[in-house]
């Protein structure tokens, strides 16, 4: 699914009211339509005893105007209050005659901004994708005022003040926190990113029939791998006469004494990710450990008892995957340089790899092309440079992966993938559950089942690894619960998070 930038967004309006031989009144409420869908599906059972629709000037406002109508029309109590403004959009004018009399409409003004009790919900219809520059003045009053009553808002398209795509010019000026967002058609890119969460809130998308065409054509780095309602990547079914080495023989390097258990967690999820053969080499220390957690696993004990300090002959492999527990020995920066230099076959690159890595940045050129590296926030700084804005690490990110054309997962919520060419796939599944020790070892493990798949391209495996990942975390967390899920539990969901997968 693509996320296309707020000018893209007017664009794809504009195309569909075109190409459907639509007016934009229509496509209006279109949106109202879907708002109201959206509404009564979560509060039907709870009906808000007031319902305060607050109306910007352009067609954000009238979303909101419409919106006012059908809701009292379906037995909605709903009260609108309108910003004044010097020029109002025309769709918004019409919707505002269209409004029943029988409803309580007033212009805000400066002293009198609507009183908020706990139980109203508060339709945030004030700004859009239209916004131009940062709230200030009464509208600016209005959403301070919002934001320090407390009270739920469900915020229509984005939030008022916040940019669809780009980082606030104005960090003073405020933003209203909603607690819901629903917009239209797409997400915004603006959704994903942390920073933004706290104005965001739970945010969902509804679909408005918005041009399939223009979207197909629109040019965007930025993508959502949906899970819903059919994987956006799929795992082709394993053929009744398959040989086992389509599935490829991958070799994990992991672990270093106090950390077998990392490479316990990559190789349990490698064998569940469908590999075909797996060998692990661990440090002296871990020999026994694998063999006795891990029976369907060979493994390779380094003469080492505490870290690993050769690398094994490759031939046999189709993907190697090295970082979980590693620690940082300086013979196993010596491993990485020479696997970095001699691999012929898929890397993946997690973990203590990557702090090598950040250490020794001039290994970064000898990065054999479509390498994958799994950083979280923290290791992706020590890559590159430690930045505040959310932005700024997405652009340092694309800077990343072009320079050295290799894969990088960037984990977090919305983990985002950025691919060799600069374009960026953010995750859709997962919970805060697996922010949680291994999480990451897991994913590792994963993604190396993936990339020795001889049927996958490097992007393919790496994007359906992190969304069967996430899947995974979601159906342990449905029984686990959030807090009570670990590492483990995920392994033992990957076989059905890929199972939905499936083609
Ligand atoms: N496909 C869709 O997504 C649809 C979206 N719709 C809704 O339309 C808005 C976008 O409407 P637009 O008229 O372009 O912009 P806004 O309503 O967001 O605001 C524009 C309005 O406000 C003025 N303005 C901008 N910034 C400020 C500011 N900081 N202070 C004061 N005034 C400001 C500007 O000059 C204009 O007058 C989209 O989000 C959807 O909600 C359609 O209804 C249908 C499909
Ligand atoms: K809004």
């Amino acid at each position: 699914m693509k996320i296309l930038t707020a000018t893209q967004t007017h664009q794809l309006d504009e195309a569909t009211i075109q190409q459907q031989h639509i007016t934009s009144l229509a496509l209006m409420e279109r949106a109202a339509q879907a708002l109201l869908r959206w509404f009564e599906a979560r509060f039907h059972a709870d009906k808000p005893a007031d319902t305060l629709v607050l109306c910007g000037p352009g067609n954000n406002g009238g979303d909101g105007l419409a919106l006012a109508r059908l809701l009292h029309e379906a037995g909605y109590p709903v009260r609108v209050v309108l910003l004044p403004a010097d020029k109002y959009a025309p769709d918004y004018e019409h919707n505002l005659h269209l409004l029943p009399k029988v409803l309580s409409v007033r212009k805000l003004a400066a002293k009198s901004l609507p009183i908020l009790d706990a139980d109203t919900l508060v339709i945030d219809a004030l700004f859009g994708t239209g916004l131009s520059r940062p709230l200030s003045g009464l509208a600016a009053d209005l959403v301070c005022h919002l934001n320090d009553s407390g009270v739920r808002v469900l915020a229509v398209d984005v939030p008022s003040g916040l940019l669809a795509n780009a980082p606030q010019p104005d960090p003073k000026a405020p933003v209203v926190q909603a607690t819901y967002t629903v917009s239209f058609g797409l997400p915004k890119l603006a959704f994903l990113l942390p920073q933004n969460a706290r104005y965001v809130g739970e945010w969902h998308v509804e679909d408005i029939q918005l041009s399939a065409k223009f979207i197909a054509e629109a040019a965007t780095p930025w993508h959502f791998t949906a899970l819903a309602p059919s994987p956006d990547v799929q795992l082709p079914q394993r053929r009744q006469f398959a040989y086992k080495n389509v599935y490829g023989h991958a070799l994990l390097l992991a672990g270093s004494r106090g950390k077998v258990g990392a490479a316990v967690l990559a190789s349990g999820a490698c064998l569940r990710g469908g590999v075909g053969l797996l060998t692990v080499a661990v440090p002296g220390c871990g020999y026994d450990i694998i063999q006795t957690t891990r029976p369907e696993a060979m493994c390779l004990p380094d003469a080492e008892a505490d870290f690993i300090s050769v690398l094994p002959e490759l031939t046999s492999y189709q993907a190697v995957g090295i970082g979980p527990g590693l620690g940082q020995h300086e013979a196993s920066r010596a491993v990485l340089e020479q696997l970095l230099r001699t691999a012929q076959v898929p890397l993946v690159l997690d973990a203590d790899a990557l702090n090598l890595l950040g250490e020794h940045r001039e290994l970064l050129d000898l990065l054999p092309p479509d390498t994958v590296l799994t950083p979280h926030v923290g290791e992706f700084a020590r890559l590159t440079e430690k930045v505040d804005d959310d932005y700024r690490r997405l652009q340092l990110l694309r800077d990343f992966t072009q320079k050295h054309k290799c894969i990088v997962v960037l984990k977090g919520a919305y983990t985002a993938v950025g691919a060799p060419n600069g374009q960026v796939y953010f995750n859709s599944t997962g919970n805060p559950g697996m922010a949680t020790g291994g999480s990451g070892d897991v994913l590792t493990g994963l993604v190396l089942a993936l990339r020795a798949d001889q049927r996958l391209d490097a992007l393919t495996a790496t994007r359906l690894a992190v969304l069967a990942h996430g899947h995974a975390g979601d159906l342990a967390a449905a029984h686990t619960g959030q807090a009570g899920l670990v590492a483990g539990d995920l392994v033992r969901h990957i076989g059905p998070a890929l199972q939905a997968l499936m083609r």
